[in-house]
């Protein structure tokens, strides 16, 4: 080995001999000794032979030290879980027997009174519950101790006792079965003492209505891990219809038993609603036995007293089905079954739905098939509840204000004349350069129009959902015919109704369809008094389709001079300015080919001018009556730094599509 390993190795070795390492230390160093030698065995410096020899030293040392379990020298690491587990076992012994025999079984008190009890008519064999069995308890000399019976499989006689009491079966079985079995001396004489009790239920029960033994039920001190399975006894019945533990994983016998259980319910049960007072909840309550009640059997006994009234029906369906559902196991499961809605059912919701506010509810017949998220979304965030915009607010653009008053406003006013042919268009388009008002004029129509106004984006009809948004749009449509008049303001339409690609997403595609289809109004009579309002500063990339919907076309240009003056004057009325008639002139022809928002940016840029004008020292002190007006000088540094948006460019473009689609004179 190299230098550097040999020292290390002496070093450890050092320290596992002296005798001062603690176990961890020395179980450490085995394995560093381990590493080292497959080290120099891959370096060539060990022979294979030589290595597999001092391999074979170190593990078994770096072993000794980890399995010892003296805490001096050893870590103990696996000898306490395993001998934790042997103990757990000990119970499986072949050698265990159970100290309970037949005859200390009779002399049992439970059993005893049970056997005193038997004379009576519709009297339960025993109480489950009252039951108390000790096991691992020597009560008397079992009779059976060692019978070869009880051998491997004596889990088959201990597993009663062990994991619990025999629930009573069925009246008809007890009458045959157990109850012959423990309450009759002739059949005790008969040669069942000593015989295992399974053998003597196989005897006298019918297949599919052994009593069912649970474990809920017995107090035991003993560990008894005996499977289930082992029992023998694949399926049980139950007088007290508590859950049944099924020993058997096959499911046919399951069924088998599900299907005598009915049967039995049906035919052997026929006072078993008579039967039920005498059970194990009334006689707690009559003090002859209080032993300790699981919270699920207290559950299982509160659920019977419930549904006590429906004793007709028989208790056992009423407990399974509590019982199921409260397991949330009542559902059938599989992916044929139905689903089920975790949601309250109608009869149970009754009572708050009658609280329920009323816009909660749908409001019309129509709207009956939309979900009423889908129709809460759109009254609350489609519906505009801007600041009110009046007409003269809206600086020029005469023709169209006068197009759109004459087909939104009029029609409302007086909708007998405009029908037929005078009947409004369905849609509007407002095309032309950005800012130049469109949207303002869907903000003036919500206003003054009096219909009922949706403004909406594109993106407010987008979802996630597959299908969702072309059900908003169908759920938008409808509820504007329930609010008509009707006015739905689509602004950036171009982004909705863009023209149809091949390679575009599906869902645009499908919201488009859907919105083309309402559009025409095939959804909607000729009576129906819903206009549509698109607005767009792209109206070449607008679908064609789309566009032939859109009747009427306004091209809403830049504002000629006239209407900057107006903008300029309707904002400087709010502010304090000293602008002569020149001075204005002068404005209004400086901003030529600028947009009404280019004017609005304007104006502000130039009302900052006497707040600009104030020192710096002042700013914070100056009351606002000392801020000087708004002088023209100002309007002329503004117009140094605010500049049309529009290119003559683009506005050729507008002009050239106004005058192939356009509906302007
Ligand atoms: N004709 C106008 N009269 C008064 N103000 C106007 C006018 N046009 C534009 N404005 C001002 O410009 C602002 C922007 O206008 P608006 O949003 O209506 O433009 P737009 O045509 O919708 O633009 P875009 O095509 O970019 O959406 C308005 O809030 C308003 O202050
Ligand atoms: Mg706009």
């Amino acid at each position: 080995m190299s230098r550097a390993h040999l020292d290390e190795w002496q070093r450890r070795s050092f320290d596992i001999s002296s005798g001062s390492c603690t176990p961890e230390q020395t179980a450490d160093a085995y394995r560093a000794h381990v590493l080292s030698i497959q080290y120099a065995w891959a370096s060539a410096e060990l022979s294979t032979a030589g290595a597999g020899s001092l391999l074979r030293t170190y593990s078994e040392r770096y072993a000794a030290v980890l399995d010892s379990d003296d805490p001096r020298t050893g870590l103990n690491n696996y000898a306490e879980s395993a001998l934790q587990l042997a103990r757990n076992q000990k119970n499986h012994s072949d050698k265990w027997e159970s100290s309970l025999t037949f005859e200390n079984v009779f002399n049992l008190p439970c059993v005893q009174r049970m056997m005193q009890d038997r004379p009576k008519e519709g009297a339960l064999p025993v109480d489950p519950v009252d039951v108390n069995i000790t096991v691992g308890v020597e009560i008397c000399r079992g009779g059976e101790k060692g019978s070869d019976l009880s051998g491997p499989s004596c889990g088959l006689k201990r597993e009663p006792l062990a994991h619990g009491p025999t629930a009573p079966p069925p009246r008809a079985e007890i009458g045959r079965g157990v109850s012959n079995l423990l309450g009759g001396p002739a059949e005790r004489a008969r040669g069942l003492q000593g015989a295992p009790l399974h053998m003597s239920l196989a005897q006298n029960v019918p297949t599919g209505t052994m009593p069912m033994f649970t474990h809920n039920n017995f107090s035991s001190t003993g560990n008894t891990n005996v499977s289930h399975s082992s029992l023998g006894c694949t399926s049980g019945s139950n007088v007290h219809n508590q859950p049944v533990y099924f020993s058997s994983t096959n499911p046919s016998k399951r069924k088998n038993f599900y299907g005598s259980r009915a049967e039995s319910n049906r035919s052997s049960f026929p006072s078993q609603g008579e039967q039920e007072p005498r059970g194990r909840g009334q006689r707690r309550e009559e003090g002859v036995s209080i032993n300790f009640r699981s919270a699920r059997e207290q559950f299982i006994v509160d659920q019977q007293k419930k549904h006590s009234h429906q004793g007709q029906r028989g208790s056992a369906a009423n407990v399974a089905a509590v019982t199921k559902k409260s397991l949330g196991a009542n559902r059938a499961r599989g992916a044929s079954s139905k689903f089920i809605s975790p949601m309250p059912r109608q009869e149970e919701e009754g009572s708050s739905k009658e609280n329920a506010p009323q816009d909660m509810q749908p409001v019309d017949e129509r709207l009956k098939n939309f979900e009423p998220k889908i129709i809460e979304l759109i009254m609350s965030e489609i519906m505009d509840h801007g600041p009110p915009v009046a007409w003269d607010d809206i600086a020029g653009l005469e023709f169209a204000k006068a197009t759109i008053k004459e087909i939104v406003v009029w029609p409302m006013l007086r909708p007998d004349i405009f029908t037929g042919l005078r009947g409004p268009p369905k849609g509007i388009l407002l095309f032309g350069p950005p800012g130049t008002g469109k949207t303002l004029i869907g903000k003036c129509i919500a206003c003054q129009s009096g219909a009922t106004f949706f403004s909406i984006s594109a993106s407010s009809l987008t979802s996630k959902w597959v299908g969702e948004g072309e059900k908003m749009v169908r759920a938008l449509f409808a509820i504007a015919r329930c609010h008509q008049p009707a006015v739905i303001f689509i602004d950036e339409i171009d982004s909705l109704l863009s023209q149809r690609t091949d390679g575009e997403h599906d869902s645009s595609r499908r919201i488009k369809t859907e919105f083309l289809v309402q559009l025409d109004g095939a959804a909607t009579s000729a009576e129906d008094r819903i206009l549509v309002v698109g607005a767009t500063n792209r109206p070449q990339e607008i679908d064609e389709a789309a566009r032939r919907r859109l009747a009427k076309r306004l091209y809403i240009p830049l504002p000629e001079a006239e209407a900057r003056r107006h903008i300029v004057t309707n904002l400087m009325t709010r502010e304090k300015c000293q602008l002569g008639a020149d001075e204005m002139e002068n404005v209004v022809q400086g901003t030529e080919g600028f947009s009404g928002a280019d004017m609005t940016q304007l104006c502000r840029e130039a009302a900052l001018g006497p707040i600009r004008s104030i020192h710096l020292s002042d700013i914070a002190t100056i009351s606002a009556d000392q801020v000087r007006p708004i002088l023209y000088n100002d309007f002329q540094e503004a117009l140094k730094t605010v500049r049309p948006s529009v290119s003559s460019k683009d506005l050729e473009l507008y002009e050239e599509w106004n005058k192939t689609f356009g509906c302007g004179r």
